[in-house]
């Protein structure tokens, strides 16, 4: 199983190199996620201008593409992204947020999989498990299923689509095919506060920009620093508002020792 250390080297790289990561994202968590970004080091941009969109992946090193508040000009921006993601060989995210909540997001779900394999899915369990066909009962953006009972579809999704599958929950599970590791740190509060998923796949992006194709590695370490951050701030919080910001100063402040001594990893086999 890979090493605390190492991935706490994905960490410092982040903050290192500053990644910049354009996000096509929801109305409700851009700002969030544009701060949260910012505190691991990287550069955040939310653009989704047909104009611009070739341009601005262009000098990314990694997009991330929410389907959280979906409308048919953005869908013709993420498509239009993701096809210059794949010219250019960048790395691109999707978080299919509230999938199986209306056809509609299915079926966009279904066109932007088939523009380009992305680098990584994240998603909850309902998120995933509506991916792969395995359920088709959701609450909006919120899961009703646990990230264990979604591990045989984010198994499926990943075969399908050949690409690394993140199921959030209690413990996160990172799938690459046959590989599985599970990642159980973080905080019940954290499902209190809108869009820390988001935030999840947008790091996830920043992590994949500076990890030279090893994605399912760049994943487990981004996860990783959400669950940690999430444990720290959730120390201090007295509840969800002063979660959110005690979130973003524990990504910004957090060390080496924080990291390595509260990761709890874990290997799985095959479902
Ligand atoms: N019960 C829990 N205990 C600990 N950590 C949790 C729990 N549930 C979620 N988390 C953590 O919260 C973060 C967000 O995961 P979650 O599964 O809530 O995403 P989501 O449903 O996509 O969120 P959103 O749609 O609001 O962005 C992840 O880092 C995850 O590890
Ligand atoms: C609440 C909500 N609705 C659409 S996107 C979003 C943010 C959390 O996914
Ligand atoms: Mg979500």
């Amino acid at each position: 199983m890979v090493q605390p250390k190492q991935l706490w080297h994905r960490v410092l790289a982040v903050r290192n190199a500053g990644p910049l990561v354009h996000n096509i994202t929801n109305y409700v968590v851009m700002n969030n996620t544009a701060n949260a970004l910012l505190a691991v080091g990287a550069s955040p941009v939310m653009a989704h201008a047909h104009e611009e969109m070739n341009d601005m992946v262009s000098i990314a090193g990694a997009l991330v593409v929410n389907i959280g508040t979906l409308d048919a000009y953005w869908v013709e921006s993420m498509q239009k992204a993701i096809l210059q993601a794949k010219n250019l060989q960048k790395p691109w995210v999707l978080d299919p947020v509230g999938a199986g909540a209306s056809a509609y997001r299915n079926t966009v779900l279904i066109q932007l999989l088939h523009t380009h394999t992305p680098s990584v899915i994240r998603g909850n369990a309902s998120e995933i498990m509506s991916l792969a066909h395995t359920s088709a009962a959701t609450k909006g953006v919120d899961s009703v299923h646990t990230s264990e009972q979604a591990l045989r579809a984010a198994a499926a999704v990943s075969n399908t689509f050949d690409c690394v599958v993140c199921v959030s929950g209690e413990t996160d599970f990172i799938v690459y095919k046959d590989t599985i590791t599970g990642v159980s740190n973080g905080s019940p509060l954290m499902t209190r506060v809108t869009g820390l998923g988001c935030t999840a796949s947008a790091i996830t992006g920043a992590f994949c920009a500076v990890a030279e194709g090893h994605y399912t590695e760049a994943t487990i370490a981004a996860m990783a620093l959400m669950g940690i951050a999430g444990e720290l701030a959730a120390e201090k919080a007295a509840g969800p508002g002063t979660l959110q910001l005690h979130f973003l100063d524990a990504l910004y402040n957090i060390t080496e020792e924080d990291f390595v001594a509260r990761i709890k990893l874990s290997a799985h086999d095959a479902v």
